[in-house]
């Protein structure tokens, strides 16, 4: 992909620019009144998102992350489609399905009444992708730079025959600590618990992490809050065509053990992931689509405002 064609094409002045990122990847960089943000054209991949004020990214991306063509980047807002998690079908395909770890196309990009910033990139079936996965499709990531992000993943189906999915925005939040942080609206709810054995266990109160956790929560209705004492915030998460929130943190074994994450990362980032998982399949008939959305803000004390606006910049 061509950076000077790329920004004669889509670029916006000094709010949109397309820049050669790490591994000579393609990365899309925004910077509105309201926000900074920067998105890889591989993978389709919010890996950074700043509200304007705010001294902390929302998203946890990894400094040791592979940038390879046909591998995934740790950080950010990965894809997982057309499946989560292991291969559906058991044939030994990629974790997570094959969109989070190849180049996706610029459609559009643009700017909105109210000031955010809009890209949309898209994802159509090759003979390559058929071959991994016989359907045709055409799948569009809308992203929206604003006071919030806010995602729409859009599967169409451009075949002659339904077809299945599972799917998931796999978000890694930055988080001031892991020990301080609280996940908030899954009270009461069934569990998949996959850290152990795949049992099924019942919510009480919020989740704590304090050990590895990789939990499918079932019949998610409504807003999920991360509140993190430490960065002083909350992140507020309100999803759409979901019934479905993955939380996962790998803990200290696993994270000295993954290549792509410092051994004390587990302590910096928390997955809370908008998804179609577990039982809820999502059918896809010919000529029809499906939209899952995540919206994600951060809030603060008012107080803390008024500091951010009091003081100096
Ligand atoms: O390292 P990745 O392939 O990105 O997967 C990281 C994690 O993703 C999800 O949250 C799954 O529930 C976990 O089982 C998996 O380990």
């Amino acid at each position: 992909m061509n950076i000077e064609q790329l920004n004669a094409d889509h670029g916006i002045g000094d709010q949109l620019k397309f820049v050669e990122g790490t591994g000579g990847f393609p990365f899309i960089k925004i910077d509105n009144d309201k926000a900074s943000a920067v998105i890889s054209v591989y993978a389709g991949q919010v890996l950074s998102f700043q509200p304007a004020n705010d001294s902390n990214n929302l998203l946890f991306l990894s400094e040791t992350a592979y940038y390879q063509p046909g591998k995934a980047i740790k950080g950010g807002v990965p894809i997982c489609w057309p499946w989560f998690g292991p291969d559906p079908d058991g044939l030994g395909r990629p974790a997570h399905g094959f969109v989070r770890n190849r180049f996706w196309n610029v459609m559009r990009t643009g700017i909105a009444a109210d000031g955010d910033t809009t890209v949309t990139l898209g994802l159509a079936d090759t003979p390559e992708t058929r071959a991994i996965w016989r359907h045709s499709f055409n799948l569009s990531l809308e992203i929206t730079v604003g006071e919030s992000l806010n995602l729409e993943l859009i599967t169409r189906n451009t075949d002659t025959r339904p077809f299945f999915i599972t799917q998931a925005f796999h978000t890694y939040f930055k988080v001031g600590h892991i020990n301080q942080v609280a996940v908030l609206g899954l009270d009461g709810l069934e569990y998949v618990d996959k850290a152990d054995n795949a049992t099924y266990k019942l919510q009480t109160g919020a989740v704590s992490i304090g050990a590895e956790v990789d939990r499918i929560y079932r019949n998610v209705q409504g807003e999920l809050v991360i509140d993190d004492v430490a960065l002083d915030r909350r992140i507020r998460i309100t999803s759409g065509g979901s019934n479905t929130a993955v939380v996962w943190n790998p803990w200290a074994k696993i994270s000295a053990e993954m290549g792509d994450l410092k051994d004390d990362d587990y302590e910096r980032l928390l997955c809370v992931e908008t998804a179609n998982a577990d039982l809820d399949i999502v059918e896809i008939a010919p000529a029809s689509e499906y939209h899952l959305t995540a919206n994600y803000r951060v809030e603060r004390d008012v107080m803390d405002e008024l500091q951010v606006l009091k003081s100096p910049t």
